[in-house]
């Protein structure tokens, strides 16, 4: 594809950016820790279907939502019975599965740990040519003043200081960059919550922190210095401003997908509300059970976006 057509594609919001003029010198690519090549894999005709790209935490949670889609979607994934592939096989980093034109990928914990993992799927489904990708992070988070369990889709993102950018140091030097969320992308995917759902979903501001214990306000971590009353009135000031949910991935997430030209959205589950305590004490069954609400959320969207396009042609 030449630089012309490939410019045309990004304006009419098709492909996927990758700006980096030093890639287009260089032939080859080796997309280390998922464990692919754009010169040994034939990416297109692996992932040139993919349109929806699914990101979370854990590897076991990103299997089960294949199957989940798979089923939703009545399309086989990649794999055996029961089993999706982990198709980044030899490198046990990130887990990544396909059930046709979704990929789930994991991510870790924290912005380092995903922007890896994101940076190397956008370059595959560069590669791959893949056109009208959207991309989603399916999470769990701490909730401020909602009930366990509850859906939030984030419609603004900030960090741990209130403001609504991702910053990092490049060469030395500090670079902040927007976290620009899709609003309208946003409103889309919370259209798809029902009245008969048993949880409630909910549109808000979403903090995305540096750590789960002092980066969160909790005093249960292995240090602290500070007390019960610092951390309730800084969750109360957070709350003022309209965050509804704390995580470790939104800033990192939405500012990547917006460089890159793709449409991304968080969509997690709160584990607890803050207000009311630090410690995640629920059983694994429940807690299992919750992870689903996202799921389902994103499942509806997407069923409904991939049915579009199939009458498309
Ligand atoms: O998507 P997950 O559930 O992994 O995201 C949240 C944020 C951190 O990565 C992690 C902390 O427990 O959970
Ligand atoms: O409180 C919580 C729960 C899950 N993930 C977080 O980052 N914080």
């Amino acid at each position: 594809m030449d630089c012309t057509t490939e410019d045309n594609d990004i304006k009419q919001n098709k492909t996927v950016r990758v700006k980096n003029p030093h890639l287009l010198k260089n032939s080859v690519d080796h997309l280390y820790h998922i464990c692919l090549s754009n010169i040994s894999d034939d990416l297109e005709k692996r992932f040139g279907d993919v349109k929806f790209v699914c990101f979370g935490g854990t590897p076991s949670r990103m299997s089960k939502f294949t199957q989940f889609i798979s089923s939703e979607l009545g399309v086989k994934y990649y794999g055996d019975v029961g089993s999706p592939t982990n198709i980044t096989g030899s490198t046990d980093r990130y887990a990544m599965y396909k059930a046709g034109p979704v990929l789930a990928v994991s991510h870790g914990i924290g912005i380092p740990s995903l922007s890896i993992v994101l940076q190397e799927v956008v370059k595959l489904v560069h590669y791959a040519k893949c056109q009208d990708v959207a991309f989603f992070r399916i999470g769990t988070s701490g909730g401020l003043g909602v009930e366990p369990g509850t859906v939030v889709v984030t419609e603004k993102v900030v960090n741990g200081a209130l403001e609504p950018f991702h910053q990092s140091i490049v060469l030395g030097k500090s670079v902040a960059r927007p976290a620009v969320v899709d609003k309208e992308f946003a409103k889309e995917i919370y259209q798809f919550a029902d009245s008969s759902d048993k949880f409630k979903t909910v549109l808000g501001t979403t903090l995305c922190a540096d750590d789960f214990y002092e980066g969160q306000g909790r005093i249960d971590g292995a240090f602290c210095d500070h007390d019960h009353d610092d951390k309730l009135n800084w969750l109360k000031h957070v709350h003022s401003q309209g965050v509804c949910n704390i995580e470790m991935e939104s800033l990192g997430f939405i500012t990547m997908c917006h460089r890159a030209n793709v449409k991304g959205a968080v969509i997690c589950v709160t584990l607890l509300d803050r207000f009311n305590g630090d410690m995640v004490t629920m059983d694994h069954g429940f807690l299992s059970a919750i992870q689903k609400h996202p799921q389902i959320i994103v499942a509806r969207y997407i069923k409904h976006a991939y049915h579009l396009l199939l009458k498309k042609g």
